[in-house]
């Protein structure tokens, strides 16, 4: 079972996610994030890297993703690339990922691209207001990706809005279930993802 999780940047799909596995548990869950196959930059110098446009479906490596995708659905290992989003480059390491029956995918243009929405059992979409967004994503950029406060805004208007508005709004369409990207004690989206997931394992675990 593949479950796609979508929403903008930094509208809480790694919180969502990671949510699921402390409900579910890791043992037959794997958590691959689209943002780790991104193609990165090869030599614009450090002042121009930030107006490069890393929202457009074309920024990452689709059909590496969808190969390793294949490969765990039919109970192959993958070597998932590491992507380092200081230096906007794909590492040399790489971390050996085995099949398990449940794929936990987050990425904004999961849903933007054909060919990867058409292998999603369940969509997700996680729905945060833009100033929001824009609020998280500049304290997450400035704390963990090492950005300045001008770079992060100067590549929100450039590119990230436009594509936003462009791809990952509309894919929103898609999506099976929508969630509200706002903090809840109580997420009835989460619980019917969690029910389902253990609903499918119980089954799993019954026809062994
Ligand atoms: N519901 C929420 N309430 C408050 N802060 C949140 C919420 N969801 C995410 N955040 C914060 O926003 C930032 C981005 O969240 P994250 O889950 O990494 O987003 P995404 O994976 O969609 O880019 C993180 O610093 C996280 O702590
Ligand atoms: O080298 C890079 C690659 C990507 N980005 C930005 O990351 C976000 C997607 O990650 P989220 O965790 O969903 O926010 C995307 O909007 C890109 O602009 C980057 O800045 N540098």
């Amino acid at each position: 079972m593949i479950i796609g999780i979508c929403g903008g940047s930094a509208s809480g799909k790694t919180i969502f996610t990671k949510k699921i596995i402390e409900l579910v548990g890791s043992d037959a869950l794997i958590y691959l994030e689209h943002d780790a196959y991104y193609k990165g930059l090869t030599e614009l110098p450090p002042e121009l890297q930030e107006t490069k446009n890393f929202d457009h479906p074309d920024s990452l490596d689709n059909a590496l993703f969808i190969q390793h995708l294949h490969q765990l659905q039919t109970n192959q290992p993958i070597e998932r690339p590491v992507y380092d989003f200081t230096i906007h480059r794909r590492t040399t390491e790489t971390i050996r990922i085995l099949p398990k029956p449940v794929i936990l995918v987050d990425g904004i243009l999961i849903f933007a691209i054909e060919a990867l929405r058409d292998l999603f059992d369940i969509k997700v979409f996680i729905d945060a207001d833009a100033d929001i967004r824009l609020a998280r994503r500049l304290q997450r950029d400035l704390f963990e990706r090492g950005r300045t406060p001008e770079s992060v805004l100067d590549q929100y208007l450039k590119t990230v809005r436009p594509m936003h508005r462009e791809f990952v709004e509309p894919s929103k369409r898609y999506a099976d279930i929508i969630i509200h990207g706002k903090i809840k004690k109580h997420n009835t989206g989460l619980d019917l993802i969690v029910t389902k997931i253990k609903a499918y394992l119980a089954e799993l675990a019954q026809q062994q």
